[in-house]
């Protein structure tokens, strides 16, 4: 469960692509440990936030610390080696290659810090360094369920084992943050069910903290410590899940009501 320590806080963040404004000072902190979610409708910043923090983009005012330091100005690939993992909203698998070398090769990519480096290195044949790889990544495996795919081309799996294949290959990097856009995104009822079981294990017995943004409101009731809401960019709630979707704006901006009762679990965005 989370303490009181945050691991991740965004301060006073802007953003601005040209005259668009995707984020106006907007505040937040994830504590060690909480499983936070970010929601709100299409449009709303939701993405930018995430990329905010995972390093691809910049704010244009405003700053991010994580574990402490600030990190506003590190690239993407430094944020990763201090411990931000994260997934996509679309699928960014090297489809042609086998589960298992995908999961690899992410490790090797954040390892050494560098793509090219990392493919060099696995095809040099570096032996002994991928045997001591190989013990936690197949830990992963075990973990999300996909030995029976591990030889597989990940471009041939279907969708849902491909989300988790792209989870895995986060993991493998051992984040102590991992930044989730859309995991349910396209999944089935019961692919949605086992994702949100394995974000679940990875933050309670993986220690993982988890910043996610999904639109499912089911899932996020569920899984959700603390949920954030944006709207046109900037924050209009923070709390639990529960308070979060009893808040008047949300429910006007969010789920599109004023006044009836509202179970937001049933609610499908
Ligand atoms: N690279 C970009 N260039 C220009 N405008 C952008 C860029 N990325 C995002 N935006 C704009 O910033 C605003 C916020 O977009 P963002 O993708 O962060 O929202 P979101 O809440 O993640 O939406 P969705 O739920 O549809 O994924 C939108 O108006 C969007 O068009």
């Amino acid at each position: 469960m989370a303490d009181e320590d945050p691991i991740l806080s965004a301060e006073g963040v802007s953003l601005r692509f040209g005259g668009v404004k995707a984020l106006t000072d907007v505040s937040f902190s994830v504590r060690k440990g909480e499983v936070f979610s970010i929601i709100g409708p299409n449009g709303a910043g939701k993405t930018s936030m995430v990329n905010c923090v995972s390093g691809r983009y910049r704010p244009t005012e405003g700053r991010i610390l994580f574990d402490g330091q600030d990190i506003t100005k590190l690239g993407p690939n430094r944020r990763a080696g201090l411990g931000i993992g994260r997934t996509f909203q679309n699928l960014a698998l090297f489809g042609h290659m086998s589960v298992l070398d995908n999961i690899m090769v992410g490790r090797h990519h954040l390892l050494k810090a560098g793509f090219l480096r990392g493919m060099m290195y696995w095809w040099g044949g570096a032996q002994r360094e991928e045997l001591a790889h190989r013990a936690e990544v197949e830990e992963i495996i075990d973990f999300l369920e996909i030995q029976h795919v591990r030889k597989a081309q990940a471009g041939t799996l279907p969708y849902g084992l491909r989300k988790r294949v792209e989870l895995a290959r986060a993991v493998a990097l051992k984040p102590k943050l991992i930044l989730l856009d859309e995991p349910m995104a396209g999944m089935n009822l019961e692919e949605k069910e086992d994702m949100a079981r394995f974000i679940l294990d990875l933050n309670q017995e993986w220690g993982m903290t988890v910043l996610m943004i999904e639109h499912d409101m089911g899932v996020v009731m569920d899984i959700s410590h603390r949920v954030m809401v944006l709207d046109f960019g900037r924050k209009i709630a923070e709390g639990l899940p529960e308070e979060v979707m009893a808040h008047p704006q949300v429910r006007r901006a969010y789920l599109g009501v004023d006044d009836e009762a509202v179970n937001p679990a049933e609610i499908d965005a």
